[in-house]
């Protein structure tokens, strides 16, 4: 019962996209601008509709939604933290509109590419299997699991 081999290269461009979030939080720190921000997270998703890579709209805004959703949860606990500290890491920053975000965009690709690889695994029984064994193994950091968890809560489809 082991996860099709799509399953591993997927769920490491989810946690690439992750790490991400913590530059993202530390630009938000630094210019106290919201976690949240609705007009970029829908050109995210339209961008990724646009590459689609055969796959239906429906499948990709629920899956970046839930990309986004995941970040987010990072971003609020990175910033929460920092607060009960009173101060945030002493770190390199990077430009939110000019470095981070372009990141996230190029990573959409591989994201989409890896998540048609895997689709045809969605609908199998043992999927939410796959994935809480994948999101349950030892060393993971409980913020990381927890955001994980959340990045990948649409990815089994469950029929019947
Ligand atoms: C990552 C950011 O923070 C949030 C998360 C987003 C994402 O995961 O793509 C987009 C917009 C924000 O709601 C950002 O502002 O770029």
């Amino acid at each position: 019962d082991d996860a099709p081999a799509s399953l591993a290269p997927l769920l490491g461009s989810i946690a690439a996209r992750l790490d991400i979030a913590e530059q993202v939080a530390l630009s938000k720190w630094d210019s106290h601008k919201a976690v949240e921000d609705r007009p970029r997270e829908q050109q995210v998703i339209a961008a990724a509709s646009a590459l689609a890579n055969g796959l239906d709209e429906t499948t990709v805004g629920q899956f970046f939604a839930a990309q986004i959703e995941a970040n987010k949860l990072v971003q609020y606990a990175r910033l929460s933290t920092w607060h009960l500290q009173g101060q945030a890491p002493d770190t390199p920053r990077q430009d939110l509109a000019g470095q981070i975000r372009p990141q996230l965009d190029r990573l959409q690709e591989r994201l989409l590419q890896q998540l048609a690889d895997f689709s045809p695994s969605r609908t199998d029984p043992r999927c939410p299997q796959w994935l809480a064994r994948a999101n349950h193994t030892g060393d993971m950091a409980p913020l990381r699991q927890l955001a994980m968890i959340r990045a990948t809560a649409e990815l089994c489809v469950f029929k019947g």
